[in-house]
């Protein structure tokens, strides 16, 4: 089984779904062992040619300039303070990664969904509900975008995962086990807006997002084409940081940590950061995609069977990383909603306060380090 040992990577592979599309098995093989690589090797892949509609993103991407536009009292009516679910609107400055403060203003969606949680039940089965979106009224047609745009992705993460069983020769339905059927899942996006270093005091530093691991299995960002600023950057396993500038047309998608520890650390979960833009640069927008997995599910305890040759490209590979992320999750002994819980607490500190007030005592007994305000 042939996967190009590249060791750190200097590059971020680019798999090409043109070769799903082509239904052609020998494509399907290629693709395959591209995804293979990217899984074992890189933790990030940049995806062209996806089946996600074309005129439906830049319709989207129309869109989030206008959002950003909107008056800040129209903002404030969605905040993310209203929300046991964390879904809603942050000002600038609100959120933190590492104990600094991330220069990013963004409304925070996610796939429709009614929350079962009730007094007495555990706290993580509150995480989902109902989303925030600016009305019709004030954003003409902009929640129905978004809801079409995020139905697309669920289906193109789902397939994801499917090709990844075929990928690391996981027997089918071993990965898709941590989902339920679609009308009991909620996946979550955010619209990010970075505004460039003019924008920003000095103290701020350029500290668009922290290094950090993503949580859950995969993660789909689309890099708006409007802004060419470089800005993400994948650290490698020497520790060196490698831009993942913007490429018209694709997705760039990574793994997170609940998807490296079902797979005994076979896919890698990377490390990432955004910087802000330079002086005169103009912001940046991004929309990122977080596939969730069940809010029940244990990923720790979960034994995937996967073959010995596949074990072995990983042991080929090793395990030694420099990372400068410190947001390692709990996936080994927690439920899923529990550690993303504690994950969202710790991003939005206020929002917390509010709503997870014992839990957020236990994971700040002296107070939050730095405290955030969403608004
Ligand atoms: O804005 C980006 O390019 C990536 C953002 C990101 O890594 C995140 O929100 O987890
Ligand atoms: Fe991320």
């Amino acid at each position: 089984m042939p996967v190009a040992v590249e060791q750190p990577f200097s590059e971020i592979p680019t798999l090409d779904w043109s070769l799903i599309s082509s239904q052609s098995p020998a494509d399907l093989e290629r693709f395959l062992a591209d995804l293979r690589h990217a899984l074992v090797n890189v933790g990030f892949m940049y995806l062209s040619h996806s089946p996600v509609p074309q005129p439906l993103v830049d319709e989207l991407i129309d869109y989030i300039p206008q959002l950003f536009a909107l008056p800040l009292e129209e903002k404030k009516k969605i905040s993310m303070l209203n929300s046991p679910h964390f879904l809603g609107y942050s000002v600038q400055g609100a959120e933190f990664t590492k104990g600094a403060r991330d220069n990013r203003e963004q409304f925070d969606f996610a796939t429709a969904y009614v929350c079962p949680w009730k007094e007495g039940d555990p706290d993580w089965q509150r995480l989902w509900g109902a989303p925030q979106y600016p009305p019709d009224s004030v954003l003409p047609g902009f929640r129905k975008t978004v809801l079409s745009y995020l139905s697309h992705l669920q289906k193109l993460s789902m397939d994801f995962i499917r090709l990844m069983e075929l990928a690391l020769l996981i027997p089918p339905g071993q990965l898709t086990q941590f989902y339920d059927t679609d009308e009991h899942m909620q996946h979550r996006s955010k619209v990010v807006k970075y505004p460039s270093a003019e924008f920003l005091r000095s103290e701020d530093g350029d500290q668009g997002v922290g290094p950090h691991y993503d949580a859950g299995f995969f993660t789909f960002v689309r890099l708006l084409q409007a802004s060419p600023q470089p800005g993400l950057q994948v650290q490698n396993r020497a520790g060196q940081w490698i831009p993942a500038p913007p490429v018209p047309g694709t997705f760039v998608v990574n793994i997170g940590k609940a998807l490296e520890t079902v797979t005994q650390k076979v896919a890698i979960a990377t490390t990432h950061r955004v910087v802000s833009p330079a002086k005169g640069e103009g912001a940046r927008y991004s929309v990122p995609f977080f596939q969730s997995i069940a809010l029940s599910a244990r990923v720790g305890g979960a034994k995937i069977q996967i073959p010995k040759e596949i074990l072995d490209l990983k042991r080929a590979r090793g395990d030694e990383v420099v990372t400068d992320s410190v947001n390692f999750s709990e996936y080994e002994r927690e439920v899923s909603g529990h550690v993303q819980l504690i994950g969202r607490i710790k991003s939005h500190p206020d929002v917390g306060q509010k709503w997870y007030p014992h839990m957020y005592a236990e994971i700040f007994p002296h107070g939050a380090p730095a405290f955030g305000s969403v608004y």
